[in-house]
């Protein structure tokens, strides 16, 4: 890969995560991965300039707003925070200060780094006026009633000496008793769980019934205060001040005057954090004069002034002390690696706690497929190097061969048979993974299946979750999503399963209520109302993807005409390939498959496409296509895809020379761009494409 590609490729793929990270509350890799590859990114875009996007996640504050809340702009930008994960660099960060302020005196302040989302507060005459996210930081959410449930957060500010007009600033965080306290709620209700306490709070702060919000006892810790005209001299005088106020100001903080009194601070808190009743992620480090941060100024995304130094992922030996395998929805087999202390040597497997890593006791570790076991060359009674990324699963970094010579260790052998179901297992060639290919009655397998079905974009049952799912499969009452159709009040209300967490030791119960039980019932119901092409795609045929679905769907408009349909037939459909074809025929052949379809028809499911015509606003796009492509700030893409097609246009599949145009949003993938550019296509912003059909 040339160094134009390899900017690119590390654009789309951090604007990717920084949109699950920011827009979903989700972390797909640990913020150590994370923070490599942007520095990687910016190393390459200093030595090659011009190849830098314009998107580019090294020039912009990652977040991103939505369009379920007011978007309010900022007065004064909320910015990121450089990092470092070493004691160098920090060196670094302090020299160039040194120079930045001519040798002056000065001083740093340093601080925790919460873990959370950052905040900004208006008041108004003492009065709390509004809540707003940091947004792309130039525009927020605002989310004033969701912040006001914040009870250390004061509404009222009583002091003769402030300023009309005041803008604080803070990190809102879940602490650890209430991200516990939910996590084993959403267990119980059979919800997704949040990875770690800073995605539970960014999702919570975003709820838009502030109800809930409430439930989820969120807090905040104030670190600013900004105002129009100079009010204090320095940081330091401004958390005093704060903390006059009645504010939330967490009391670790401390002043000191040189780089060597930082890096004393830090090493005090690294171990001292895991005390605190929420998470943080290291620490930050601000010039404390006022008048030097303003000499010091700011770069497109962060202050001059200010650094944040984060904590490394702890590493600690641990004795394998075996493999099992888990069988995954697909048939995937994952073997996992029982971990213990060393200090539990000796203890029947039963009895043992774990390694502490960061704050818990970790006993399991995943180990992905065959491949990673000879990677590793792992053998049973090995001592291992176990890491916590954070929120990240745990992870197996390397071996101690040298133990070997003290603590004798036998090979390992990867099963030839499912643990689940006793199929033989298999591999494919050019696929690291064995699996199980009993895909009609394997266990882990047929759940799966039912976890497709109720998914969003199949059959959206929402109130059912994947531990109900869970419990109605070990109960025996849904074996496959058609036994979902014969549930009633009768055999559901009153259920009640006690779940080991293995981990923890701890037992919990899921039960069905009535309150859930009745929205259970009516997510079964709506969803005989979702459309074919839906019900095609929860089928889980192989190959078959939602859109795959919908085309086949808007060709063949039946179940009937796609069961009949011949292998040529199916290939004349556009797009519609061999390898689809062919297991589409042998999804029908299976009797089981067949018998499901019956059952599902019988149930009352959308077997055929009731495709209107659409109805027409306009003929002002007639003759002309679309692509759509990244997020937009008024309309989600399906709802801009109805404009289009109201209006006359029609929406092509991708970017080729006989497209009209591109509709870009936020986060589109610059190559995307890039090619359209290339063949001539125009490029069309929310607003020009709005004002387009506004026009008719
Ligand atoms: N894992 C992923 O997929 C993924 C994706 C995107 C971003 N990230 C992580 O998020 C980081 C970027 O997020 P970011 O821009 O919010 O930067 P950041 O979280 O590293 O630092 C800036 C933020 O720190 C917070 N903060 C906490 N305590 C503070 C204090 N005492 N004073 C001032 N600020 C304080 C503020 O909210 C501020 O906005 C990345 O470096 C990466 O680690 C991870
Ligand atoms: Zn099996």
């Amino acid at each position: 890969m040339n160094p134009e590609q390899q900017i690119q490729e590390l654009t789309d793929k951090l604007n990717h995560y920084n949109y699950r990270y920011y827009q979903d509350s989700v972390s797909e890799i640990s913020d150590f991965e994370f923070d490599q590859l942007l520095k990687e990114l910016k190393a390459l875009e200093d030595v090659y300039p011009e190849f830098r996007q314009a998107d580019s996640p090294t020039q912009r504050v990652g977040g991103t707003i939505t369009k379920s809340f007011n978007t309010v702009y900022h007065r004064y930008p909320m910015l990121s925070l450089d990092n470092t994960y070493n004691e160098q660099e920090l060196r670094n960060f302090d020299d160039r200060v040194r120079r930045g302020l001519d040798g002056e005196e000065f001083e740093y302040i340093c601080e925790l780094k919460f873990d959370g989302i950052s905040l900004s507060f208006t008041y108004e005459n003492g009065v709390l006026v509004r809540g707003v996210t940091r947004g792309d930081g130039t525009r927020g959410d605002e989310i004033t009633t969701n912040i006001k449930t914040i009870r250390t957060l004061p509404l009222r500010v009583k002091s003769d000496k402030l300023p009309p007009v005041f803008e604080i600033r803070g990190e809102g965080f879940m602490p650890l008793s209430s991200f516990q306290k939910l996590n084993e709620e959403m267990e119980t209700l059979g919800e997704n769980q949040y990875a770690n306490p800073r995605n539970a709070a960014s999702g919570s702060f975003k709820l838009q019934d502030s109800g809930e919000t409430a439930r989820r006892q969120l807090d905040c810790y104030i670190y600013s205060f900004l105002t129009d005209t100079e009010f204090f001299k320095s940081h330091e005088e401004s958390l005093l001040a704060l903390k006059s106020w009645g504010f939330n100001v967490s009391p670790g903080w401390k002043k000191v005057s040189n780089i060597d009194d930082v890096i004393a601070y830090i090493h005090e808190w690294e171990e001292k954090r895991s005390t605190l009743p929420l998470a943080t992620d290291g620490i930050v480090i601000k010039v404390n004069s006022f008048e030097q941060q303003r000499e010091l100024g700011f770069t497109a995304k962060s202050p001059r002034w200010a650094i944040s130094f984060k904590y490394k992922a702890e590493n600690k030996p641990a004795i394998l002390r075996m493999v099992t395998y888990q069988v995954g929805r697909t048939g995937a087999i994952t073997p996992v690696a029982n971990l213990c202390d060393l200090t539990e040597r000796a203890l029947p497997y039963k009895d043992v706690k774990g390694v502490h890593l960061s704050g818990t006791r970790v006993k399991r570790a995943t180990l992905h497929n065959a491949n990673e076991l000879l990677r590793l060359g792992l053998e049973l009674g090995d001592t291992v190097f176990v890491e916590k990324s954070g929120e990240i699963i745990p992870k197996i970094t390397g071996v101690d061969v040298t133990q070997r010579e003290l603590f004798p260790t036998e090979p390992i052998t990867f099963p030839t048979k499912c643990p689940e179901c006793g199929s033989e297992l298999q591999r494919n060639e050019g696929e690291v993974a064995f699996f199980c290919p009993n895909d009609s009655h394997c266990p882990p397998q047929l759940k799966g299946r039912i976890e497709h079905f109720i998914h969003r974009k199949a059959m959206n049952i929402e109130s059912l979750g994947e531990g109900k799912i869970e419990t109605l499969f070990d109960l025996g009452l849904v074996n496959t999503p058609a036994d979902l159709y014969d549930l009633n009040e009768g055999n559901l209300l009153g259920i009640e399963k006690s779940i080991l967490n293995e981990e923890t030791g701890k037992v919990k119960k899921i039960s069905f209520r009535e309150k859930t039980v009745e929205n259970i019932l009516k997510g079964i119901e709506l969803s005989k109302t979702v459309p074919f092409k839906n019900v095609l795609f929860a089928l889980g045929i192989r190959f078959v993807g939602a859109t795959v679905a919908e085309k086949l769907a808007n060709y063949f408009k039946s179940i009937e005409a796609l069961r009949s349909a011949s292998y040529d037939q199916l290939v004349a459909v556009p797009e519609i390939g061999g390898r689809i074809a062919m297991s589409i025929e042998s999804y029908f052949s299976v009797p089981e498959n067949q018998q499901l379809v019956a059952r599902l028809q019988a149930a009352g499911l959308q077997m055929e496409s009731d495709e209107k015509p659409v109805e027409k606003e306009s003929d002002v796009l007639d003759g002309k296509t679309f692509v759509i492509s990244g997020v937009f700030e008024n309309y989600d893409r399906d709802e801009l895809k109805d404009k289009i097609e109201v209006n006359g246009g029609r929406i092509l599949s991708g970017v080729s020379g006989k497209l009209n145009y591109l509709l870009a949003g936020a986060n589109m993938g610059p190559s995307k761009l890039e090619k359209a550019r290339k063949l001539g296509v125009t490029i069309l912003s929310e607003e020009e494409f709005l004002a387009m059909i506004d026009n008719k």
